[in-house]
């Protein structure tokens, strides 16, 4: 069964704001999968349809197996939910918070082990929220996305506001969960939020989504470059045609000690670094890789922040491709 399926999923904001556009995809369970898009892309209103905060247009969706619009209690009480900018009470502490989200869900978690899985101190947690930085707020706003032991998890932009330490431990957080087994679903306009922890990507403009798969074969299916520079003791006479012969490399330089080869693919990069090594000793190894800012432009077609959509710029709108690892 699918964690989150979605069937012409489409949300219309008045007459002419066409937010989602017919979205179809899937998030198999066990699956952490990033909702990529800039701003205003429609990931919060994919969210917030997900969640029955918002009613689609037309189309439908499951979550669990359940219908998002006619069984979202039941969705409730299995999943959990960190919402952007999610509202704390200032005078409450994060354990008063931890125990109305315990009570409200009918759960029987100990607080203590809720923050300790976000990395909440306890003595933090019996300060008022109201005092919590951004970082603490959004640890808070996790451990109670953690009560009741949810089968999936529904971040919408976990990372927003943190400063780089902040994002690495939510990434850090995100990840312990995944191995827990737990299905996450999270969205993100910050790339390098996604690639750590990320099994897939769906990548959202202006209210399509115009591609999912792992972001290894997304950027094979762009032919984006990826290359290995070895500086190596002596270069062989056959090694530069072995390389060169070998799946996945496409050009193959030599500038004195140092061999550069061009992948199409992240992966043969392994077998290029297995293949030096053992015709020659190797002193250094520097790796490059297509950034993650430069894929996501060439998805979006460098759309900047806040761009509204309109019907008439959907017309234009990529079409979506499926991309298989
Ligand atoms: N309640 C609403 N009423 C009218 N328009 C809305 C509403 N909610 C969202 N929109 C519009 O729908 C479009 C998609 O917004 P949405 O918040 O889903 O994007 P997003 O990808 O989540 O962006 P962000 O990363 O900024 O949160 C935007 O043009 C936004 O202004």
């Amino acid at each position: 069964m699918a964690a989150i399926q979605t069937n012409g999923l489409t949300k219309r904001f008045g007459e002419d704001l066409l937010a989602v556009d017919s979205l179809d995809f899937t998030v198999e369970e066990g699956e952490v999968f990033g909702f990529l898009g800039p701003n205003g892309a429609g990931k919060s209103t994919t969210i917030n349809m997900l969640l029955d905060f918002v009613r689609p247009s037309e189309g439908s969706a499951t979550v669990l197996g359940y219908d998002a619009q006619r069984e979202s209690e039941t969705i409730r009480s299995h999943i959990g939910v960190l919402p952007e900018g999610a509202t704390l009470y200032d005078r409450l502490t994060g354990r008063e918070h931890l125990e109305w989200v315990i009570d409200t869900k009918g759960t029987d978690d100990d607080p203590a082990d809720l923050l300790e899985k976000v990395g909440l101190e306890p003595e933090a947690a019996e300060r008022s929220a109201g005092g919590y930085s951004k970082g603490m707020q959004q640890r808070l706003g996790f451990a109670m996305a953690l009560a009741g032991d949810p089968d999936l998890l529904i971040l919408d932009e976990p990372s927003s506001g943190l400063d780089p330490t902040g994002m690495q431990e939510m990434r850090d957080i995100i990840a312990a969960e995944a191995d827990r087994g737990t299905t996450v679903f999270f969205s993100s306009h910050i790339l390098g939020e996604v690639e750590a922890v990320c099994d897939r990507v769906g990548i959202m403009n202006a209210g399509r989504l115009v591609t999912t798969g792992t972001l290894d074969a997304l950027r094979e299916n762009l032919s984006l470059d990826s290359s290995i520079s070895l500086d190596v003791e002596t270069v062989p006479d056959a090694l530069v045609a072995d390389l060169e012969n070998h799946e996945g490399v496409e050009s193959v330089t030599v500038d004195g000690s140092t061999i550069t080869v061009s992948c199409a693919a992240t992966s043969a990069k392994y077998d290029v670094v297995t293949q030096v090594g053992a015709a020659t000793s190797v002193h250094d190894i520097v790796s490059e890789d297509t950034s993650l800012e430069q894929l996501f432009n060439t998805y979006t077609n460098g759309q900047q922040p806040g761009e509204t959509v309109v019907d008439s710029e959907l017309d234009e709108a990529e079409t979506e491709t499926e991309v298989s690892a």
